[in-house]
């Protein structure tokens, strides 16, 4: 049995944004009805919450006070988050009737919420300790992956001494390891020595597009990144990256030296960019431009894309010599080679001038703030006072992104950079003269941001544009 709370809403989307932001409620989906979203699923901890637009043809009208109790570990975060909102509270937090700290807050549509701290026993403490820390489980999980076992389970080779000569494994050693993945819930092993999938093993089979598997591959790129986790003590001690400590190069020299490498990392941005580059070419008014100049343009998909989509516009694409080569070969495939020209270079050097639009699609959070503006000043440079310059980016602290998850970290941590919000994105453009004109939001957080040289607008001037439908 599963039980949905479902709550009603004049306003969905303002409603989702407090929850993701002061509880750390998650997005999964959601439903637009005449531009407005009107429905929307949300991951509550693992509690499903159902936020529903009000309609005349519902029984309830909001708001209707049912107490909604939730329990946080860190209770004064949560309350600042409260007050960063300017949330009415009842007080600051204090003991209730069974000793434990509380306080009530109201919620946009008027639902009063009451925040309770969790009492962690020892026990508790302890075994969540050890789940943060645990090392094993996430080597054996990739070794698995590795040795590609579940792909031969899932062809039937199920018994272990056939199982560990198809891996070019040892028997005794891939025995030791199922076992223990047995135990966390990865593998079953229905009788001695025979091994089948759980729905966590199927996971880990090929499904030939970029995926779980190959991430986890401790070959692949996937885990090369995972692993500069290893230089995060020194990231945090120097604010660079720790990559290049655990692995002997730079993250981009590693793409520039293995053509595999740099395969799979375009394949994988080509993967965001077949859900990215459609809303980049629709919601972006494209009709005043004739050249577009992609800078850094990775698998080269956005500017095949909007090639595709708007037939008047003609592109240059920038980015290091492999990734060019790589890109050459897309366009040429897709019929665009004569209307695109190539540039292997380097977005810290001057960048070729006179197209109208210079995109910068997802580079910036590569890189910390004084490289981005850097970057940035080459294509106000490039761009001139008629130019325009376009970040395409998908924002964390929009309320679509899981906001826990670790991506900020795994930035500093493989390549020294961060993750921003529309305000940091202001600021590194304003240090370089770039004034924001235009934002315009996509699904997923997905954002466009347009600049022009500060000269030429009022700084107040921000206008905010419009979303894609789902
Ligand atoms: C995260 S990827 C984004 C790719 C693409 N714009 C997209 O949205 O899919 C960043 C890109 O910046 C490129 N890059 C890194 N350093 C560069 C440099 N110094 N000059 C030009 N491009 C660079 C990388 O090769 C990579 O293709």
């Amino acid at each position: 049995m599963a039980i949905t709370v479902c709550l009603q809403y004049d306003d969905v989307e303002h409603a989702s944004g407090w929850l993701h932001r002061v509880f750390g409620a998650t997005q999964l989906s959601w439903h637009e009805t005449d531009g407005r979203v009107s429905e929307a699923e949300l991951d509550l901890d693992g509690t499903p919450l159902l936020l529903r637009c009000a309609t005349a043809g519902d029984v309830v009208p909001p708001p209707v006070q049912v107490p909604l109790l939730v329990t946080v570990e860190a209770l004064d975060t949560t309350y600042r988050r409260v007050l960063a909102e300017g949330s009415a509270v009842t007080g600051a937090p204090e003991p209730d009737r069974d000793g434990r700290r509380a306080f009530t807050t109201t919620d946009p549509q008027g639902y009063r919420w009451t925040v309770t701290e969790a009492t962690v026993t020892d026990v508790d403490a302890d075994r969540l300790l050890g789940t943060l820390t645990d090392l094993c489980t996430p080597y054996a999980v990739r070794v698995l992956a590795t040795l590609r076992v579940p792909d031969r389970i899932d062809a039937g080779v199920t018994a272990l001494e056939p199982l560990a000569s198809a891996c070019g494994a040892d028997p005794d050693a891939l025995g030791r390891l199922l076992r223990y993945l047995a135990h966390r819930g990865v593998v079953s092993e229905p009788e001695p020595d025979v091994f089948t999938l759980t729905g966590v093993g199927r996971l880990l089979c090929d499904r030939g597009a970029p995926g779980q598997r190959d991430w986890l591959d401790l070959d692949g790129l996937g885990a090369r990144m995972d692993l500069a986790y290893r230089g995060l003590l020194h990231s945090v001690r120097t604010g660079t990256a720790g990559y290049e400590q655990v692995h002997g190069r730079t993250f981009w020299a590693d793409l520039d030296a293995e053509p595999a490498l740099r395969a799979y990392f375009d394949a994988l941005m080509m993967s965001q960019q077949h859900v990215t580059a459609p809303q980049v070419a629709e919601l972006y008014d494209w009709s005043g431009a004739e050249h577009v100049m992609d800078v850094g343009g990775g698998s080269g998909a956005l500017l095949a894309e909007l090639l595709h989509r708007h037939p008047h516009l003609r592109g240059t694409f920038v980015d290091r010599p492999i990734a060019a080569e790589a890109a050459a070969r897309r366009f040429a495939a897709e019929g665009l080679a004569e209307r695109v020209t190539i540039v292997a270079g380097d977005f810290f050097s001057p960048l070729p001038g006179g197209a109208d639009v210079y995109v910068v699609s997802r580079a910036l959070t590569d890189w910390n703030d004084r490289d981005a503006s850097a970057i940035l000043r080459r294509c106000a440079d490039a761009a001139g006072a008629a130019g325009r310059v376009l970040v395409v980016e998908v924002l964390p602290t929009e309320p679509y992104v899981p906001y826990r998850s670790p991506f900020d970290l795994q930035m500093l941590a493989v390549v020294g950079g961060r993750e921003r919000g529309l305000s940091d994105f202001r600021d590194i453009a304003s240090a370089v003269d770039l004034d924001m004109t235009t934002v315009l939001h996509g699904r997923a957080g997905l954002t466009v941001m347009e600049y022009v040289a500060a000269r030429r607008t009022e700084p107040a001037n921000v206008g905010e544009g419009t979303r894609v439908s789902s």
